[in-house]
């Protein structure tokens, strides 16, 4: 646990951060939010003692970080940045072996790790010996955290880490970093300028402004109660949009309403299954429930007789995934029900529309 405890930072006659008080929960990801200037970075590096406080106290496991050598401090403690500040003439290894080698690990050891955390950012190990040059952003922020995790510390900084990166690679980035942390379940303390970023990795979001400390709470009861005006404009008039990042695909699938066949079923038990329940398309999957694609139904007006024609680019949504990205793909698709499939790409149901309104119904009445 971390504690800053009424910590102000001037730099000359400049306020900074102003009487600032806040309990950083272990093993959370705890995200600091506000206008630009408003003090998220000047916090930020004063908890690895990259910038001291003009008053106040910083305390990590109720010891102060003054007591602390200020050297070794830094080294116990991740630190991700935007561009990652990997060294550009050092191979990924020695990137990530560089603080391993600090303090003294011995080279099986930091090999071993360095392996491991490859895995674990979802690089393999033909990548130790490229430069960052030779690296995706996506695949440098990987790097970046990999070294940031190299000596196991318990708490990890980061400043903006996915702020250079385009959208979609954002988002996968943000799931593999969800994931990550499932595993590690480290304390984070996280610096963005992006209110969709806060939502989605946040368990807890502070919202800063001119150096003091509008909110602090749990993601829901920012969005649900925000303090004020400020809050409010800062989530948009779409939060009850945003809100559904909260809620997971799993909880709404629907198992009836839709008509299910094999693709090996006989063309006319199918067209009539369609025809009984009154269905124009029809999900499709094999004997093992893996989702292959969809069966429309089509008559036309110089042909009577109805036939299926076979779709298979359709789009699915991962049972594990969020409602709002599930909205989303929705609009883009143009369709008002999707297949929900998990892992081995198995049908497992549907979304509907419908229930995702019912959603915001609910939280207006709220
Ligand atoms: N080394 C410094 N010397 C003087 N003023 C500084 C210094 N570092 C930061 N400041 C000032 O302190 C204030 C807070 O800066 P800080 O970098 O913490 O803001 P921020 O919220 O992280 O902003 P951004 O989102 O733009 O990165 C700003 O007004 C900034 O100009």
């Amino acid at each position: 646990m971390i504690e800053l405890k009424r910590v102000t930072k001037r730099f000359d006659k400049k306020l900074a951060v102003q009487d600032l008080s806040m309990t950083i929960e272990q093993g959370k990801i705890t995200m600091l939010i506000g206008p630009s200037g408003c003090g998220k970075t000047t916090t930020l590096k004063m908890i690895n003692r990259l910038i001291d406080a003009t008053e106040g106290d910083i305390t990590i496991s109720g010891r102060s970080i003054y007591d602390l050598d200020a050297v070794q401090l830094r080294r116990s403690i991740g630190y991700v940045i935007q561009e990652t500040g990997l060294f550009p003439h050092m191979d990924v290894f020695t990137n990530i072996a560089m603080v391993p080698r600090l303090i003294g690990w011995d080279e099986r050891k930091i090999k071993n790790r360095v392996d491991e955390l490859l895995h674990l950012v979802t690089l393999n190990g033909s990548y130790v010996h490229k430069y960052p040059l030779q690296l995706s952003g996506g695949e440098r922020q990987r790097v970046g955290l990999a070294r940031a995790l190299a000596a196991d510390p318990e708490i990890l900084l980061m400043d903006e880490p996915f702020g250079a990166i385009d959208p979609i690679n954002r988002s996968r980035l943000h799931d593999s970093f969800l994931s990550i942390q499932e595993k590690i379940e480290k304390t984070i303390v996280f610096v963005t300028h992006d209110i969709n970023e806060a939502i989605k990795l946040g368990d807890k979001i502070a919202i800063m402004q001119n150096g003091n400390l509008v909110q602090y709470d749990n993601v829901n009861n920012i969005l649900y109660e925000p303090e004020n005006k400020f809050v409010e404009k800062l989530l948009g008039h779409d939060r009850n949009i945003k809100a559904l990042v909260l809620k997971k695909n799993k909880d709404y699938i629907v198992t009836t309403g839709y008509v299910q066949v094999h693709k090996a079923d006989k063309p006319e038990a199918v067209i009539r299954k369609m025809e009984e329940k009154g269905k124009r398309v029809a999900i499709v999957t094999d004997s093992d429930e893996k989702f292959l694609g969809l069966f429309a139904l089509e008559k036309s007006r110089k042909d009577p007789q109805p036939h299926l024609s076979f779709i298979d680019n359709v789009v699915t949504v991962e049972k594990n995934n969020n409602l709002q990205e599930t909205f989303s793909l929705m609009i883009d698709a143009g369709e008002s029900s999707l297949p929900v499939v998990t892992e081995g790409n198995r049908f497992v149901g549907a979304i509907n529309l419908e229930d995702i309104f019912n959603e915001f119904k609910k939280a207006q009445e709220d």
